[in-house]
């Protein structure tokens, strides 16, 4: 057994000889927020992460001296927090990696996620039009919801600037494989860390599909299938429900993004074999004019390595693919 001290050496250890390999800047926007402060603090954790970028609209100076005083990577990592201008912007963005976009306003009880279509495609388009002028070749990480909408809306603006490339764009869909797995455990009574579930589609309601016939318990059925599929769909809703209008999945999502940016700092670091879950352009379902569909992918140091089919899929599922496909077509024509 690890002493803490014990654990956070290694950790320091292995944080100067991944320092050591590679640079990597990571820039959130919209760091202050509910996901963006806990997000930045994982990211601060990374050791993979060698400068780390915040900018919001408000308070994103206060939240960097805040991490910046926390004791990992110090010897290379610089953390800065930039004031809203364009000029704080462009530097927050300038020689990026990689791009997490967590600012938007999140949910309250009865709202769906495309109640913000509204108030957050603005937010998106202006930071993607930012992203697309001064990190045209980073990764970019969209949290924003509505996720079907908001990502074809970066995708327009690349594509408006000359600078559009699929395979640098992503939606993060994180959450809900993270869900998928803690929430299969909890029927099967066992440890979440060894449960893998597809999750392909979307990110929101019935567009989000798991696919448990292909994980540890294909034989799940009838109600216990029909709840825990339904506890997949409607995860976040749960979330907001708890929140009691104070907001949406803030920490859980936190964590998804942080993993996800870390498997593609991998990826980028050279290692094989890395896959996510996550809506990108996809070929999938193009022939029915659905040109993003999240499946699991293999990333790699160009981004978006290679694009898995859904495999093979029994008739219940089936059924939800098509339920998914209705409304992702709705979301993402709404988008740009
Ligand atoms: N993809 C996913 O799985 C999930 C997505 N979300 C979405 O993430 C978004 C953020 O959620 P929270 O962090 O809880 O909201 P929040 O309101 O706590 O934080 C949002 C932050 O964005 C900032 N912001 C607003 N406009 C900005 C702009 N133009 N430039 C830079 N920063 C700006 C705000 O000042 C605030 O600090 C919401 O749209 C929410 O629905 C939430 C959970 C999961
Ligand atoms: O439910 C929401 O509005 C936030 C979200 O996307 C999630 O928790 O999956």
């Amino acid at each position: 057994m690890f002493t803490a001290r014990q654990t956070f050496t290694s950790f320091q250890r292995r944080a100067f000889s991944a320092s050591s390999r590679q640079s990597s800047k990571v820039t959130v926007l919209g760091a202050s927020g509910g996901i963006g402060q806990p997000l930045s603090l994982l990211l601060k954790l990374n050791p993979r992460v060698t400068e780390l970028a915040l900018y919001d609209i408000r308070g994103a100076p206060g939240v960097a001296a805040d991490i910046s005083h926390i004791n990992t990577n110090s010897k290379d990592i610089k953390v800065t927090g930039y004031i809203p201008t364009t000029e704080g912007l462009r530097e927050a963005l300038s020689g990026t990696e990689v791009v997490l976009i967590p600012a938007g306003v999140p949910r309250k009880p009865g709202m769906t996620r495309d109640d913000l279509f509204n108030t957050n495609a603005s937010i998106v388009r202006d930071l993607a039009k930012a992203a697309a002028d001064s990190a045209p070749d980073a990764n970019i990480l969209v949290i924003s919801n509505p996720v079907n909408s908001t990502v074809p809306i970066v995708a327009e603006i690349f594509k408006s600037r000359g600078v559009y490339n699929p395979k640098r764009l992503f939606g993060v869909t994180s959450l809900d494989v993270v869900r998928a797995s803690r929430f299969i455990s909890e029927v099967k009574g066992t440890n979440p860390a060894n449960e893998n579930v597809t999750v392909v589609g979307g990110h929101s309601g019935v567009t989000i599909v798991p696919l448990i016939s292909q994980s540890n318990h294909p034989n799940i059925s009838g109600e216990t299938l029909d709840k825990l599929v339904n506890r997949i769909q409607f995860g976040g809703d749960e979330v907001v429900k708890a929140k009691d209008g104070a907001g949406s999945a803030t920490l859980s999502m936190a964590m998804a993004g942080a993993r996800f940016a870390e498997s593609l700092l991998k990826a980028s670091q050279g290692q094989k074999g890395v896959i996510e879950p996550t809506f990108v352009e996809s070929p999938l379902y193009k022939e029915k004019g659905i040109d993003f569909f999240a499946s699991r992918v293999e990333l790699g140091p160009k981004g978006v390595e290679k694009i898995y089919p859904i495999g093979k899929i029994n008739d219940y599922e089936q059924k939800l693919v098509d339920a998914c496909l209705i409304d992702l077509r709705k979301n993402i024509e709404k988008g740009p």
